[in-house]
């Protein structure tokens, strides 16, 4: 039996230890490394919907709850506790207390520390080491998100050093006693934060939000709902997360008193995967959170346009002049000018059964940036009444504008769709680079729908306007 084997048959058995039920006569945890999933787990024999599947008792999840860090950091962790609702931003920015992320960083920091004592050490076994996600992209595979959503701000190597370094750092330096086992070695600073890097980005691809909903109302007071405005707290629960996913999925996380995963499908056919649903993510988030893509997420990709280029183009398109345009500006009320303005399909969401069954339709540009276009000539007709006359040669400069937006838009990747087609079709490209060339493919097909969307509406406008004779000279029915 090979080690990967051998690691899933220990962390199964300690998952059962613990109090955990796996349904082994139906289900198998499988290595899919050969394509790049990891573990996974499979149906092996035919299962009805609604069947239980495994089930994790909340004992076995790791968080600020279940291990024993608070209660030796208290000072560290109260605080984080005893914070107002909604000043998450604050946490990270302001007050030293760490969030329900760098809370739970820490935990795994001190849990992984603990080695073979801890009591989620066969469960650390089975967590990746390893990830694909950009913030673990070089320089030169970074290149290849050029123009995408996914910015180097989106990415966020710089914030995430940047708040592990100053606030979970610290406290692992600062009682380095709680956090390594008498005789234990010391990471180095660059090791401690390239570990810390290893915990964030696993909670990030593997933690769940720990609501309670499904809870009966007596329990609501056993402290797995942080009961401030909604907010959840973030877990890592063994077993849920041997899960992969999809964005048509077959089985349902249900959070009561313990956790329980169930079949959604009318059957689940021997030999499938058992898909867990992390929601409708475009193929660049599911790129950022993950580290991986897959074609069934492509129908969310979204293209984001910022109101920047607009702006440019805009007055590019109307010739104004740095007066004039500062005059403009200083007419629109600043807090109402949107940054960036989001292109996306109207999906559907996917049916009871985590099936997709309604084609994606890109239904509009953005309303909201036509509707910022909108107010932006508005406010030129009051300067200068004479370059807008009336709606419809606002409604010619909109679209003409609109369409040179896109067409910019599109010329910001380096590379074409035809290029991008013809890198796909290689079966040498590297997986990240191959990653990369499906978001911007992606958003590069997108962007050429709504070119061809604006076309049509041109074209539709053109001939409505041709329906408007009047009634008398149509035929009667
Ligand atoms: C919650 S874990 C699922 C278990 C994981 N495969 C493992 O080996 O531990 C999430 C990670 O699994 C991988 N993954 C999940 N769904 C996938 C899919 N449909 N295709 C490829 N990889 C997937 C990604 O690496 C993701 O970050």
């Amino acid at each position: 039996m090979g080690e990967f084997q051998a690691t899933s048959d220990r962390f199964l058995a300690w998952f059962k230890s613990v109090g955990g039920q796996f349904r082994e006569e139906l289900l198998q945890i499988v290595d899919s490394r050969h394509r790049g999933a990891g573990r996974g787990i499979v149906a092996t024999k035919d299962i009805p919907q609604e069947t239980a599947l495994f089930t994790i008792p909340r004992h076995a999840i790791i968080n600020v709850l279940t291990s024993e860090l608070p209660k030796k950091l208290p000072g560290v962790f109260s605080s984080s506790a005893n914070d107002d609702a909604g000043d998450e931003d604050e946490d990270m920015d302001g007050s030293d207390a760490p969030d329900s992320w760098g809370s739970l960083i820490l935990v795994m920091l001190y849990e992984y520390l603990q080695g073979d004592t801890s009591r989620w050490k066969p469960y650390f076994d089975v967590l990746p080491d390893q990830f694909d996600t950009p913030i673990f992209w070089s320089d030169a595979e970074l290149k290849e998100l050029e123009g995408t959503s996914l910015t180097p701000e989106k990415i966020g190597k710089q914030e995430s050093d940047a708040m592990l370094r100053s606030k979970i750092l610290p406290v692992v330096l600062q009682n380095a006693s709680v956090f390594y086992p008498e005789g234990a070695a010391h990471l180095g600073e660059d090791e401690l934060l390239r570990l810390a890097h290893r915990m964030g980005s696993t909670i990030m691809a593997y933690a769940f939000d720990l609501d309670n909903d499904d809870a009966p109302e007596d329990e609501d007071e056993d402290g797995w709902v942080e009961d401030r405005e909604g907010q959840t707290m973030l877990g890592m629960v063994p077993m849920a997360d041997t899960l992969n996913a999809n964005a048509e999925f077959n089985a349902h996380v249900n959070h009561g008193e313990a956790l329980e995963v169930t079949a959604i499908r009318s059957t689940i056919q021997a030999g499938s995967e058992i898909l867990n649903y992390y929601g409708p993510l475009p193929t660049s988030e599911l790129l950022r959170r993950y580290g991986y893509v897959t074609p069934q997420h492509q129908r969310y990709d979204i293209v984001d346009i910022p109101w920047s280029l607009v702006r440019t183009i805009l007055r590019d398109h109307l010739g104004l002049s740095h007066d004039v345009w500062n005059k403009l500006q200083s007419q629109m009320d600043e807090d109402e000018i949107e940054d960036s303005f989001i292109i996306e399909r109207d999906s559907g969401d996917p049916d009871s059964e985590g099936r997709l069954t309604e084609t994606p339709v890109l239904r509009e540009i953005s309303s909201e940036l036509d509707e910022q276009i909108k107010s932006f000539l508005k406010a030129l007709k009051k300067l200068d009444a004479s370059r807008i006359p009336d709606k419809r040669k606002r409604d010619d400069i909109r679209n003409a504008v609109v369409a040179k937006v896109l067409d910019a838009r599109l010329a910001q990747y380096p590379t074409t769709a035809q290029n991008d087609e013809a890198l796909l079709a290689r079966d040498d490209l590297p997986h990240r680079h191959r990653m990369a060339v499906h978001v911007r493919l992606g958003e590069k097909k997108l962007l050429q729908e709504a070119i061809d969307l604006l076309q049509s509406q041109a074209q539709g406008g053109l001939h409505s306007e041709n329906d408007h004779e009047p009634s008398s000279k149509r035929p009667r029915n």
